[in-house]
Order: structure tokens, then sequence, then C-alpha cells
């Protein structure tokens, strides 16, 4: 089961959708610091410093672990992996152990970050070795930082946010987030029927749009990928195994579209890529965390992926 912190003190609760008439709202990240290259914010760019904690289930998470794979960070930024089934909130085993503190909850982290912390234990964590605290738990500025802060350090040359290309990268961003990223979570964690529908039409109606411009450009913001079509590819990825069926996001598979899928399978296939993509991870935190969506538990064995049966190129890492 999921819960937050009370001024340092762990509840468990999910979400109050009452309030807003039985639509989900996320609520805003609360640790929002900034590594920079020179170190003028108080968090230099260093190798070995910073730690990252993630969930292989979270499609927030999933875009750091690939920006750090893409920029080739592997050996800069360290990772500790959360168990995907819910206890308290994320939480490590012997298996999955925090490999800095030691600690049996994220939960513990946070407090220990801020002992009077309030709000919701959340992952993706970027942790500072130095100053014993959590630097950002916001994914898409943890990207951020991973592609402009570490360039220098970096061990390739990949630029996720090209200068000539960020007024479009932020349109688009801002609409897959409102309507796809987000999107699924607003159809699955929907407690009345209008607020569902509503979800549910946005979402594909987002989709055919997404689908249609594809077919013009190949990529979601000209003829290379950037931090948006990843961005698209963690919510993609999940699509037919989890929100089709958990979620209710039920009107097509993405295998249904010609444009998404292609884009799905091509960013799978990229070096390093399927090794973050941990299929057992996504559908047992899914189907096993949200009691409220699936009191049985029971996660489905199917569909067949055909976009994880293709041959990955040789030179894939592991993670
Ligand atoms: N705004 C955050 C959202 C992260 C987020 O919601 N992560 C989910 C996992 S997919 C989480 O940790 N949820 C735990 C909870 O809300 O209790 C980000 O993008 O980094």
């Amino acid at each position: 089961m999921s819960g937050y912190l009370d001024k340092g003190q762990w509840r468990e609760g999910w979400y109050d959708t009452h309030k807003t008439r039985g639509e989900f709202v996320r609520t805003a990240s609360a640790f929002r610091h900034w590594i920079t290259a020179d170190g003028s914010s108080g968090y230099p760019a260093q190798a070995g410093r910073y730690h990252l904690y993630v969930s292989l289930a979270c499609p927030w998470a999933h875009r750091t672990l690939i920006a750090r794979v893409l920029k080739g960070l592997e050996d800069l930024v360290s990772v500790s992996v959360v168990e995907p089934v819910m206890t308290q909130g994320w939480h490590f085993s012997e298996a999955l152990p925090d490999h800095l503190h030691g600690f049996q909850y994220l939960h513990q982290l946070y407090a220990h970050a801020d002992p009077a912390y309030s709000g919701r234990v959340t992952v993706p964590v970027l942790w500072d070795r130095q100053t014993h605290t959590i630097v950002n738990n916001e994914s898409s500025e943890i990207l951020r930082m991973f592609n402009e802060a570490f360039a220098a350090l970096a061990r390739t040359g990949v630029d996720l946010y090209p200068a000539g290309r960020r007024p479009r990268i932020d349109e688009v961003n801002a609409f897959v987030y409102d309507n796809i990223n987000n999107g699924v979570y607003r159809c699955g964690f929907a407690t009345e029927q209008g607020a569902y529908e509503r979800a549910y039409e946005r979402l594909f109606s987002a989709l055919d749009r997404v689908e249609s411009d594809l077919g013009q450009q190949g990529w979601l913001t000209g003829d290379s990928w950037t931090e948006a079509d990843w961005r698209l590819f963690t919510t993609l990825v999940r699509f037919d195994a989890v929100y089709f069926g958990h979620f209710k996001c039920n009107r097509n598979r993405i295998e249904d579209f010609p444009q998404l899928s292609r884009l799905l399978r091509t960013l799978y296939q990229v070096p390093g890529v399927a090794a973050t993509v941990d299929m057992d991870h996504i559908k047992r935190h899914y189907y096993m965390s949200h009691t409220q969506i699936n009191p049985t538990r029971i996660v489905p064995s199917g569909p067949q992926l055909k976009f994880m049966e293709l041959e990955l190129a040789p030179s894939a890492p592991a993670l």
C-alpha cells in the first residue's frame, strides 16, 4: 500500500479524489535544487557525488535512467532500485538494497533529508552525498540536469535538448505530459465514470494526433529524437502491458498504431535502452500495488509484446 509523510511521520493513504469530482490530480514535486556545470547553484556536476533512486516500474523515473544511459553517466551517477510492489510505499530489500544508507523504506530517505517533510514519497530521487539531502525529485528537471550540467563529464555527446529545437520540444512535452503521460493515470485513477470517460477521450484523441504528426516527420520534434521522444517512450513501453488493461485505456493498443509502434520499436533498439525496461517490475508494480483497482493482485500473463521480441543490437550494455 502507498501513503505519504505527515511532518516526517508515515501515514497510509491514497490520493483523495473527492475534492476533484473523481479526477486524479498529481501533486507537485517538493525538492527543486539544481545541479550546474560551474557549481554556482551550490550543486556542481561531479563524478561520484550524486545517487539516483528509481523504480524500474515508474515511467517518470524511467526517463532519468534513460538519460543516464544515453549520456553515458553510468560511472558518474550511481543508482539504487526500489522493490516494485509497494509496502509502506517504495521500499528496499536484500536483493534491492539502498546502497547509500541501508534504509528499508524510501520514506526514511525523505525524512532524513527533511525531518518535517509532508507530502508524497515519490521516485525518482536525486541524492547528494556531500550535503546529505535530496537535490531534486522532479524527473523532468533531473533529465535536464543530466543533459546540461554533466555535458562536459558525459561519455557521449548526445544532446537531448538541442538549443534550436527547445521551443518545439517544450510545446510537445506539455501536450504529451498533460494528455498522454499523465493522461493514462487520469484514466486509471479516476473514481467516477464521467472523469474516466473524459480522460479516455482526451488520451486517445492525443494519441491520434501524435500518430498523424509522426507520419509527417518521423520524430516528435523534427528529423531526430530528443527528450520529447523519450518522454513519450516511457508511456508507450508500458501501454499494452499495463495501461490498456489495468488503467482501462482500451480503445486501441500501441501495436495498433503504425507510427507509434514504429517509434516504440526504434527507440527500444537504441543501445542501452532495452536494459532499462523491466517488464516484470512494471507489471508487478501496477497490478499488485494498486489494490483499489485490482484487489485480487493477479498479474496477467499476457500480452505478447512484439517490440520486446526483436533482436537487439549486440552493443547494448547492461544497466
Ligand atoms: N513529478 C514527479 C512524479 C513522480 C511520481 O509520481 N512517481 C510515482 C511512481 S510512477 C510515485 O513515486 N508515486 C508514489 C506515490 O505517489 O505515493 C516526477 O515526474 O518526478
